[in-house]
């Protein structure tokens, strides 16, 4: 990994109360990536993200952002950080420009109208500068909170739950944009608990279930686990163990010997089916039904997340 631009060290929050919300959650962010965090309602998703940009204090545990720490260099590490909430927490008399204005004057950067300029037109609000919030629609206003949360220049940009509740169109709208900023260079850590929008974003996804990070991966070996598929073949007679002519391939024998599970690659140029039917022929086994099962992410997701809660 190339520098990483925030890092999370044994991160836990107990709330008041007794609740583990997050327990020891350690992470790494490149500078530049684009990471989904992927959990179930309640997993502790916004609790991260407001740790790690100090709304919430931490029980124990670091973090750091660009090489400050949060805690004890709070005002360095915070002003390299834009949050977009859940929530539309705008001003709804205000002018969209000085909504933006007004929010990086929060940071204490000096007036750059440029720059606001620029991240507007980016956010196709330009024409809508002048515009009282009240007067736009969902989707504009999800553009202005991205629009306010862009306006101090910050390089590691969150977005919690970006389109939950959002229609099919504004969810690839905000896809879009999100791969604009990536582009323009801001690293991007966003939450959801949509499956599609982890694929169609990140470059790497990150299962959190129960306060715990369960894994961390780059998607494109995600995809190629999900790209696995199960052949599976009853046989007619039962076998105890796998005739000479079949080992070699990633087969196994299941259901007392009556059933060979067969995985391969649906990306594969060859997926070895037709030669693993006509050995199975030439070994004198017959085959009395098959039936294919493809692993998807959904189901990597939803057996860790059972796997943890069993845990
Ligand atoms: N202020 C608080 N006091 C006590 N418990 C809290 C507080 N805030 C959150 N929790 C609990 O911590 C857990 C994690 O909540 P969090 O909001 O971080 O989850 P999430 O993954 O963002 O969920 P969602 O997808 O529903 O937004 C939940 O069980 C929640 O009830």
């Amino acid at each position: 990994m190339t520098k990483p631009i925030l890092t999370v060290d044994r991160l836990t929050k107990v709330y008041d109360g007794g609740f583990t919300a997050l327990d020891a959650v350690s992470l790494e962010i490149a500078e530049g990536e684009i990471l989904a965090l992927l959990g179930p309602n309640g997993a502790g998703k916004t609790t991260l993200i407001s740790t790690i940009c100090g709304i919430v204090q931490p029980t124990s545990g670091t973090v750091s952002v660009g090489g400050h720490d949060t805690q004890s260099e709070y005002r360095a590490a915070r002003s390299l950080i834009g949050l977009v909430p859940q929530e539309i927490n705008l001003e709804p008399f205000e002018k969209v420009i000085n909504t933006v204005r007004f929010s990086r004057g929060l940071f204490g950067k000096p007036r750059n109208d440029a720059y606001l300029e620029k991240i507007l037109r980016q956010l196709s609000l330009w024409d809508k500068k002048d515009d009282a919030i009240r007067t736009l629609s969902g989707g504009m206003k999800r553009r202005v909170l991205i629009a306010k949360a862009l306006s101090h220049e910050p390089r590691v940009l969150f977005l919690d739950e970006p389109t939950a509740g959002v229609d099919v169109e504004l969810r690839r709208d905000m896809w879009e944009i999100v791969r604009t900023l990536s582009d323009s260079g801001v690293t991007i850590i966003l939450t959801t608990h949509y499956i599609e929008e982890a694929e169609a974003m990140a470059d790497r996804v990150g299962v959190i279930n129960n306060g715990r990070i369960l894994l961390v991966e780059e998607k494109a070996d995600l995809m190629a686990r999900m790209g696995q598929k199960e052949l599976r073949i009853d046989l007619a007679e039962p076998i105890t163990t796998l005739p000479e002519g079949l080992r070699g391939r990633d087969l196994e024998l299941e259901d007392g010997g009556a059933r060979l599970v067969y995985r391969y690659d649906t990306r594969a140029e060859r997926t070895g089916i037709v030669r693993l039917l006509t050995a199975l022929q030439a070994e004198g086994l017959v085959v009395s039904d098959v039936e294919t099962k493809q692993s998807s992410l959904e189901e990597i997701f939803v057996g860790l997340v059972k796997e943890g809660d069993a845990a």
